[in-house]
């Protein structure tokens, strides 16, 4: 059985986040990748120089012709740019019934740079949140979706899945990346379950280009081939570890180089059973 992955998302020329992180993810997971451009960026390893919206009605127009022909199986939402392509991307959902959507809510990238406009903020949670069956905060992200300051601890980023939870989503996956310390821990929250810590040791590496996008399509691509989005998640989680265990092996630009996204690690996985 084969599985089709969409990631609906923009681009990176060097090849560490967005659509291209999307789609070597899934590929390197066992997926057939698929995507739907919403802005093309100009971005390396060093930040963004300029970015090139795709009008919203080229983006339905890329949604219809793929989606009247394709079954899809999941789909990672990434960039989205702006308000009218939050729209798109939301009646695409309902008028397809996209199963497995996972939601990264990208607002502004590592190097500082936003990617998506601020006051596309309100339609991001209101159209979108509601409609995702995952989504992927960071902490900036999640204190820009409730309105707060970000959190400091563990304690603040439970307080602060809790209220995500409640704008609507199926289930949290709260990133704990920007916090210090030996581990890096995300929590993931649904409504009907007790909230579950998802520990990794931190990986002592500046190359961090496009971990959220890593992280969000790994899940993307193994929830079809796994019995549920906990297992998922956390197979996700150890591939992105793995990937930026393996970053450093990269030469890749002068600022955060990409994550390695190491095709081996699924297969060695599966032929152990594991
Ligand atoms: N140095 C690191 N070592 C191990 N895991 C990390 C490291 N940095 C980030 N992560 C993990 O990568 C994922 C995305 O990280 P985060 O930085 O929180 O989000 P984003 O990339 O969207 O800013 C999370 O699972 C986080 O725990
Ligand atoms: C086109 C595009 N989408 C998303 C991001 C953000 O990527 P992320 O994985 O959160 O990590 P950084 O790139 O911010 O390190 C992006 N840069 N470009």
């Amino acid at each position: 059985m084969s599985f089709n992955i969409l990631s609906i998302a923009g681009t990176d020329p060097s090849g560490g986040a967005g659509i291209q992180a999307d789609l070597k993810a899934f590929s390197a997971l066992g997926g057939y990748g698929m995507t739907v451009v919403t802005a093309l960026v100009a971005q390396t390893t060093t930040g963004v120089t300029e970015v090139h919206d795709v009008p919203a009605r080229f983006v339905t127009s890329q949604l219809d012709t793929l989606l009247r022909d394709v079954r899809v199986d999941a789909v990672k939402i990434g960039m989205l740019s702006n308000a009218e392509v939050i729209g798109a991307v939301a009646d695409a959902i309902d008028a397809y019934r996209l199963p497995n959507v996972v939601l990264d809510p990208v607002m502004v990238a590592k190097s500082g740079d936003r990617l998506l406009a601020e006051e596309a903020v309100g339609a991001l949670r209101s159209q979108l949140l509601p409609r995702a069956d995952l989504i992927t905060p960071n902490l900036p992200e999640s204190a820009d979706l409730l309105g707060c300051t970000e959190a400091v601890d563990l304690a603040e980023m439970a307080e602060q899945a809790h209220r995500l939870v409640e704008l609507g989503p199926a289930r949290v996956l709260l990133k704990g990346g920007h916090l210090r310390g030996a581990t890096s821990t995300d929590l993931l929250l649904a409504p009907d379950a007790p909230p579950e810590t998802l520990t990794a040791p931190r990986v002592d590496t500046t190359n961090t280009h496009g971990t959220g996008c890593t992280l969000s399509s790994a899940i993307a691509a193994l929830r079809p081939q796994r019995p549920d989005w906990s297992s998922a998640v956390r197979d996700a989680k150890s591939y992105l570890t793995e990937a930026l265990r393996h970053a450093d092996e990269l030469d890749v630009g002068h600022g955060k180089g990409p994550v390695h996204h190491f095709y081996a690690w699924w297969q060695e996985k599966k032929a152990s059973g594991s």
